[in-house]
């Protein structure tokens, strides 16, 4: 069985997380529950700091907040420096809300609307992460009414292939996402940023993907980069401030994963990025990275209660949790693996394996097809690990199944910090034909 952070086994034979029992959690808070280590987290976050430091590169480390978005959830952000990368303006409301200093908040995305460009605007963000040329049509526009200038980075797609799924892949030539780097679209928005003063280039920005296990796409995503800055260096005299060069920094879900430590990333990017602005002489930018996933992706455990269940002679036995696609879509959507082990009963042996599925009328609603458990019986509590990134905040309504609550843990305390969705918020918005 594979520990994160703080879980272990208590006297009880329950799973604890940050010295608190989870099943005492399920009991208090209700199932399903999205339990988040905070030691954990705040460990992440000083290991990706302390690597730069080390480095002695002048760097931000922007929390990819799509990972698991919330006001505790950027106040912790907050508390460990780190900066925030939001892509609407439903994340950047929430790091509003939580006071997140706007000047280490950078906003993304691929279609961003007038309204949200001018809310980052009007917020004094720290940067706009432009993608296309309609984005910088829309924020000239908004610039000379407000009579700012705003800090930008060109997204730009450098046309590497990583290796990981192919949904969650973003620096290849067929992107949606940002300017082709190399077939002329990048020059012609650098050269159009430079000459309009609405516009303060601080650099570029490249993501490749997301879950990647090598260092060697970053390396070369920061070459590719390099090289063609080179080229603009002579042509405008172009030197970035910042290179950000995204986030995608692999965890482990399940043996098939192996993560390497997050110190190699950022030692080997720099190093990178040294070598090349070194040799073509210019001056060495920031460097900035964006980690979702590798700051708070095993850091989240799901709580679900068993309930029904049906065995398929010769076949499998499924046994159904109070929870699946609506509050996990990973299984779904990318084949993603978990592993998960009783809650209450930690010590008991497997002897069989079983097939978990989720509540939601579809067959594709299944969170894992071969578990491996004890002998299973109704009530029983499933923890489903590595939950924390992309779980809650791809969670949705489907079948009016609300979305669970979500609580902190840590030195023994626990702390609510998203409740559980009523079923009065189901309706909220709905109207009555007749009222
Ligand atoms: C632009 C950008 N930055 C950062 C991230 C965070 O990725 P991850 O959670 O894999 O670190 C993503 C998601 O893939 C992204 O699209
Ligand atoms: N949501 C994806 C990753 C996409 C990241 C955003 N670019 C996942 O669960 O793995």
């Amino acid at each position: 069985m594979h520990f994160y952070g703080t879980g272990r086994v208590n006297e009880l034979g329950h799973l604890e997380i940050g010295g608190v029992d989870t099943v005492t959690l399920g009991e208090q808070y209700g199932t399903p529950l999205y339990i988040y280590d905070v030691a954990l987290i705040r460990e992440r976050a000083n290991m990706f700091q302390e690597a730069f430091k080390k480095s002695g590169v002048k760097s931000q480390v922007a929390y990819a907040s799509k990972a698991f978005s919330s006001i505790a959830m950027f106040q912790l952000a907050m508390e460990e420096g780190l900066s925030l990368d939001v892509v609407s303006s439903g994340e950047l409301y929430t790091a509003i809300q939580a006071e997140f200093p706007p000047e280490r908040i950078h906003l993304h995305g691929n279609n961003k609307s007038y309204e949200e460009l001018e809310m980052a605007i009007d917020a004094n963000v720290g940067c706009i992460v432009v993608d296309n040329f309609y984005e910088l049509s829309l924020i000239e526009s908004i610039c000379r009414k407000k009579g700012k200038v705003c800090p930008i980075l060109l997204r730009v797609t450098p046309g590497i292939e990583a290796h990981t799924h192919d949904y969650i892949l973003t620096g290849q030539e067929d992107s949606k996402f940002g300017f082709d780097l190399w077939n002329g679209q990048a020059e012609e928005a650098l050269q159009l940023v430079l000459a309009k003063e609405c516009f303060d280039v601080l650099g570029l920005h490249c993501h490749i993907g997301s879950q990647i296990f090598e260092t060697t796409g970053f390396i070369l995503a920061a070459q590719k980069l390099s090289e063609q800055i080179r080229n603009w260096h002579e042509r405008y005299s172009f030197s970035p401030r910042v290179l950000n060069l995204g986030g995608g920094f692999g965890i482990r879900y399940t043996d098939e994963d192996q993560p390497i430590p997050v110190s190699a990333y950022v030692e080997e990017i720099v190093e990178a990025v040294k070598r090349d602005f070194d040799e073509y002489r210019m001056d060495m930018p920031e460097i900035w990275i964006e980690p979702g996933r590798s700051l708070v992706g095993d850091a989240g455990t799901t709580i679900y209660k068993i309930g029904s269940t049906k065995h398929v002679p010769n076949t499998r036995t499924y046994w159904a949790v109070d929870g699946g696609m609506s509050d996990n879509i990973r299984p779904a959507l990318y084949q993603a693996k978990y592993e998960a082990s009783l809650a209450n009963r930690m010590n008991d042996k497997a002897e069989e394996e079983v097939a978990i599925a989720g509540k939601c009328c579809e067959s594709g609603d299944m969170l894992i097809w071969d578990l491996p458990l004890p002998n299973i019986e109704h009530g029983d509590l499933l923890a489903v690990f590595c939950t924390g990134a992309y779980g809650y905040s791809m969670a949705n309504n489907y079948n009016r199944i609300r979305r669970p609550a979500v609580v902190f843990v840590e030195n023994g305390e626990s702390r609510l910090v998203v409740k559980r969705e009523s079923l009065d918020d189901l309706i909220r918005n709905d109207l009555s034909l007749y009222k």
